[in-house]
């Protein structure tokens, strides 16, 4: 195994199977030996969850676009901080539901703050830290809703509950960050049956994996 494990970030709008994938990967990789560690964001430590709340519970009103901005980007320090950067450093792999790419893709580009506004918090906050590989998952935005519709009825969280419109623009940012960072960003279609997009993100992982 490698002296430090690699860490890789999950991304996707709302239902597309982020969080059925990850434990699908997790079991995957340790299936080949590895120490998998799993977390999400916002969260990951206890600073983080603590934060989580504030973000995802109340009203729309309750942040205005800056101050959400910059509680992702505190909780994502924290969490980098705690949780992550000690387990790469004992050689463990960590798989992360979302991870910078979310804010990029909601605050910066949906969010109408500008992608390179959200990496500069980022840059201070984290020292842009960043994912080996971010496998973003792509779904028809109607296919997700449906999907996530399905597992929450009509109990959205503060963000997910924001109009298809905000949504639409969301899918957009993530297209456009694979754009610009091929080398790291991957999009993975995540149609078809869980273990068919298992497979695929298996695939975009080939180069990484001893
Ligand atoms: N490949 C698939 N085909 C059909 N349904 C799926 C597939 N993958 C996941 N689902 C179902 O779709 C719903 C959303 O999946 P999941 O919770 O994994 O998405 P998510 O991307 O983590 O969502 P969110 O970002 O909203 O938390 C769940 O009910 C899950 O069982
Ligand atoms: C990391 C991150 C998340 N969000 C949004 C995306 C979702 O609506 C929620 C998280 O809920 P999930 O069920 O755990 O996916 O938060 C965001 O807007 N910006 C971010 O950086």
């Amino acid at each position: 195994m490698s002296a430090r494990g690699r860490f890789i970030s999950l991304e996707g709008g709302e239902g597309v199977g982020k969080s059925t994938q990850l434990d699908a990967l997790r079991h995957a990789l340790e299936g080949r030996g590895l120490q998998v560690v799993t977390t999400r964001e916002p969260g990951g430590s206890p600073g983080a969850e603590a934060i989580r709340d504030l973000l995802l519970k109340g009203d729309e009103a309750r942040w205005n676009p800056r101050a959400e901005a910059l509680l992702f980007a505190a909780a994502r320090s924290d969490h980098i901080q705690k949780t992550i950067v000690p387990a790469l450093q004992q050689g463990q792999w960590v798989i992360s539901d979302r991870f910078l790419d979310s804010s990029l893709a909601y605050q910066g580009e949906a969010g109408g703050l500008g992608i390179e506004a959200v990496r500069d918090l980022h840059r201070f906050g984290s020292l842009d830290f960043l994912p080996d590989r971010t496998l973003i998952l792509t779904l028809e935005v109607g296919e997700a809703a449906a999907r996530a519709r399905v597992r929450d009825g009509s109990a959205g969280d503060r963000i997910g509950s924001r109009p298809p419109s905000y949504h639409a623009a969301v899918d957009a940012g993530f297209r456009t960050m694979a754009a610009k960072e091929p080398g790291r960003v991957r999009l993975v279609d995540a149609e078809g049956s869980p273990a068919t997009v298992t497979a695929r993100l298996l695939y975009a992982l080939g180069d990484l994996l001893p």
